[in-house]
C-alpha cells in the first residue's frame, strides 16, 4: 500500500506535501494524493478528519499553508480569480441534501446552470436537459416539483444536473446517506455509468465502506492528518495496520478513541483531593 501509487502523468488532482492548519488545529500534515484520470476514487476517514476540507482545497476555495495541488494540469496556486472560476465550471458536485430549488420543477432544475451562464435557445436548452434526465431515468418526471420526488428521485436530479455542464470531474460528497436499498443500488450504478459513458473522473466521500467497495476504483483514508491508507478496496479491507483494522473493521476501539480527552478520573471524581 505505497501512499501513491498511480502514476502522476494519469491523475487530474495530483497533490503533494498538502499542509493544513484551521483554527489552530493540524488538519493536513503532508499529503501526497492522486486522482486517477477516468476512475472513480473514494476518500474517507473518520468524522472531522478534512474529507471536505479537501475538496475545498481540490476546487481552490481554501489555499492551504504549503504543498501543491495541481488539477488538469494547472497548479492552483499560480491561478487568478479568472482561472480558479473557470476550474470550478468544470467541476460538477452531488451534496448530500440534493440541494434543489424548491419552486422549480425538476426540468427547470436541470436547466439552472444552464440559464446562468448563458442565453440558449430553449430548444438547446431542452436538447441537453432531457437526455441528461434520460440518463438518471428520470424524463418522465421533468414536471414533477421537487415537494413530490422521493430522497432517491430527488438525488439523481441533483445528478442530471451536476452534469448538465458535461464537467471533467464529478464530486460527490456523501451521495449514500440516507438511501433505501433500491435508491442507493440505482446511485451506486449511476456513479459508474455516467463515470464511463461521460469520460468523467468522480470523486466520492463516503463513510459506507460496503457501498464505496462496490463503485470505487481506488481508496484514500485520510486519518490524523496523513493519508492512512492507499489502494484498492480488496487491498485496502484486507489492510493490516491499526487506522485500516478499526476503520474497515468498524471496532469501538484503536486510534480513533472511544474516550473523548478528557482530565484524570479519579481527580475529576473528587478522588485525588480527598486522598490529599
Ligand atoms: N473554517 C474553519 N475554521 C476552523 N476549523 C475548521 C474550519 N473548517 C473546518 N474546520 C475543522 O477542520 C476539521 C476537518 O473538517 P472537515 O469538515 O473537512 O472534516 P470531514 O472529514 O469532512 O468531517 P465529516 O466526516 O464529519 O463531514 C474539523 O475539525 C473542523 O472542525
Amino acid at each position: 500500500m505505497s501512499a501513491v501509487s498511480t502514476s502522476s502523468k494519469d491523475a487530474l488532482v495530483r497533490i503533494r506535501g498538502l499542509r493544513t492548519r484551521l483554527g489552530g488545529k493540524v488538519i493536513f500534515d503532508g499529503v501526497d494524493l492522486d486522482i486517477p484520470r477516468g476512475g472513480i476514487t473514494a476518500v474517507m476517514g473518520p468524522s472531522g478528519t478534512g474529507k471536505t476540507t479537501l475538496l475545498r482545497h481540490i476546487t481552490g476555495q481554501l489555499q492551504p499553508d504549503a504543498g501543491e495541488i495541481v488539477v488538469d494540469g494547472r497548479n492552483l496556486a499560480q491561478l487568478d480569480r479568472n482561472g480558479l472560476f473557470e476550474l470550478r465550471e468544470r467541476i460538477g458536485y452531488l451534496f448530500q441534501n440534493s440541494a434543489l430549488l424548491t419552486d422549480f420543477s425538476v426540468f427547470e432544475n436541470v436547466a439552472f446552470p444552464l440559464r446562468q451562464h448563458a442565453r440558449l435557445p430553449e430548444e438547446l436548452i431542452r436538447n441537453i436537459v432531457l437526455p441528461k434526465l434520460q440518463a438518471v431515468g428520470l424524463r418522465g418526471a421533468a414536471e414533477l416539483m421537487p415537494a413530490e420526488l422521493s430522497g432517491g428521485m430527488a438525488r439523481r436530479v441533483a445528478l442530471a444536473r451536476a452534469i448538465v455542464r458535461d464537467p471533467m470531474l464529478l464530486i460527490y460528497d456523501e451521495p449514500f446517506v440516507g438511501l433505501d436499498p433500491i435508491a442507493l443500488n440505482q446511485v451506486l450504478k449511476l456513479i459508474r455509468v455516467l463515470n464511463q459513458t461521460l469520460g468523467l473522473t468522480s470523486i466520492v466521500v463516503a463513510h459506507e465502506l460496503s457501498a464505496v467497495s462496490r463503485v470505487a476504483d481506488h481508496i484514500y483514508l485520510l486519518a490524523a492528518g496523513k493519508v492512512a491508507a492507499h489502494g484498492g478496496p480488496d487491498e485496502l479491507v484486507r489492510g493490516d495496520t491499526d487506522w485500516t483494522r478499526q476503520f474497515f473493521g468498524g471496532e469501538a476501539d484503536g486510534p480513533v478513541p472511544f474516550h473523548y480527552p478528557a482530565r484524570d478520573y479519579a481527580s475529576d471524581l473528587g478522588f485525588a483531593k480527598e486522598r490529599a
